[in-house]
């Protein structure tokens, strides 16, 4: 980057940390994105004359609410809850609702501003949105996750609508939490339209849903490696996580001739030099699925297996990185690990799994690496093709789904090339997938005048 660039995000930087005090996490979201942007904006003033980046940096508006519920001993509990409507220039607000005790207004608006570039990416008309709660799923009954949702929804309601915000899941709200939401979207507005994605299949939901996060990051890392003559094939693959992106990573990245050799959650990873093949990932889909238990059963169950808690498996030697857990999972020394033990690919299926000097480290080092959003586009994607199916009043096939999700990550990687490719023909993923998904929102804003 010039020095002119340069300064211009440092000062574009402080501007936005003054207006926003103490969202770090938003801060480091916006980086990325403004290191990316910044050459290109200077180069095209008239971006800089319509004051785009500040304005794309402005949610449209942050929905906050108190959502109260009772317990299952009969106590009232109280909870805060949000909806940050980022940008619908290029179609309605959408995106995935988080329930994690962590989650903060910082985490919701860095979630937000990064689904607006994904949503673009996609090529599908969908504006950026993210929402949630700090409500904390775990080690409640059914009952009381049904409570909580549908006393959310009794306010939520309001905002949402299919042509106006489509909300989905993410970390802690799954299809059991879509159910909830959507019957009590359905009771309160009176009408059965597509408002919510990731529905279950008898109510609108679409086929391959489930697995499209993890699908579509596997598709996107292969991807990356056909463009330079090579394939996943027999590659050592390190993951992350043991939910719903990870468990669709594990059995894609399998059934394309990968060896993955950890999971992880909260408490710990495992590591299994075997393998996870499809006995064992099976094993896991009901741990994790059904019985949501902790991954440290996997290695009861399996002697092959370690169990390492409180510690991530970036130490363990792959070829592959596949961070599919939760934002900040990669940290510096972790990447120096990686890069020591051979690894030369990473792609995100979390939303910023890594912090930016570890991406920093990864570009210097030349490694293949897939931003969350283009690697874990897949999922909004689907979502997207949820919301066609329900305007339709069709349900496409498993194969015709499948289809699209592989034709729209083949689309996303090759924008990010054409974007990101210098004169060598070395691609910089992270300014492609910036650069790309800023061009079709940036011309809308543009088209739209002072709005
Ligand atoms: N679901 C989707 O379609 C999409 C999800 N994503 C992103 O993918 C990531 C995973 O989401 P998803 O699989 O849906 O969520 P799940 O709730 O299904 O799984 C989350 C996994 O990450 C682990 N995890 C969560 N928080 C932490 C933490 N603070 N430290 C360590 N581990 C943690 C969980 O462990 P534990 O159970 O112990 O908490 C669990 O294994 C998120 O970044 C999400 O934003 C991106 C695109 C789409
Ligand atoms: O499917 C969706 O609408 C949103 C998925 C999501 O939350 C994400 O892409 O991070």
């Amino acid at each position: 980057m010039s020095s002119a660039a340069d300064s211009e995000v440092e000062t574009f930087m402080h501007g936005l940390i003054k207006r926003n005090p103490g969202e770090e996490e938003f801060h480091q979201a916006v980086r990325e994105v403004t290191e990316s942007l910044m050459p290109f904006i200077l180069e095209n003033p008239k971006y800089k004359q319509a004051q785009i980046l500040e304005r794309l940096t402005e949610p449209d508006r942050i929905i906050i609410f108190r959502v109260t519920w009772e317990d299952d001993e009969g106590n009232f509990r109280a909870n805060r809850a949000w909806r940050v409507q980022f940008n619908n220039s290029i179609g309605p607000y959408k995106g995935g609702l988080r329930f994690h005790p962590s989650v903060t207004q910082s985490i919701l608006k860095f979630l937000g501003f990064e689904q607006i570039f994904k949503n673009s990416l996609t090529g599908l008309p969908m504006g950026g949105a993210k929402g949630g709660s700090n409500f904390n799923p775990k080690g409640k009954s059914d009952n009381e996750v049904m409570r909580f949702c549908h006393s959310m929804m009794i306010e939520l309601h309001r905002h949402i609508g299919e042509d106006t915000d489509v909300p989905a899941g993410d970390i802690g709200v799954g299809g059991r939490e879509i159910s909830y939401l959507f019957g009590q979207y359905k009771r309160l507005s009176n009408r059965f339209v597509g408002t919510l994605t990731g529905k279950g299949l008898s109510f609108g939901g679409s086929l391959v849903r489930t697995e499209a996060t993890g699908y579509g990051c596997v598709y996107f890392c292969e991807n990356m490696l056909n463009r330079i003559g090579d394939s996943i094939k027999g590659k050592t693959v390190c993951i992350s996580g043991s939910g719903n992106v990870a468990i669709y990573a594990v059995e894609k990245a399998t059934q394309l001739g990968a060896k993955v050799v950890t999971v992880s959650d909260s408490g710990g990873f495992v590591h299994d030099p075997d393998g996870i093949d499809a006995e064992k990932l099976a094993f896991l889909k009901d741990l994790k699925e059904v019985r949501r238990g902790r991954i440290s059963e996997y290695a009861e169950k399996f002697s092959v297996a370690s169990f390492h808690a409180d510690s991530r498996p970036w130490s363990i030697p792959c070829e592959v990185a596949l961070p599919c857990a939760t934002q900040n999972d990669i940290e510096l020394d972790d990447a120096k690990m990686l890069l020591a033990n051979g690894c030369f690919v990473v792609a995100e299926g979390a939303n910023m799994p890594t912090r930016l000097d570890a991406i920093e480290a990864f570009r210097k080092a030349s490694v293949l690496f897939g931003p969350a959003k283009a690697a874990n586009a897949g999922g909004v994607a689907v979502s997207g093709l949820e919301q066609s199916q329900n305007a339709l009043r069709l349900q496409w096939s498993r194969e015709e789904v499948d289809n699209k999700l592989q034709e729209i990550m083949e689309d996303i990687h090759a924008k990010c090339v054409k974007y990101g490719a210098d004169d060598k023909g070395n691609v910089d993923y992270v300014n492609g997938a910036n650069l790309a998904g800023f061009a079709k929102i940036a011309e809308a804003m543009l088209a739209y005048g002072a709005v």
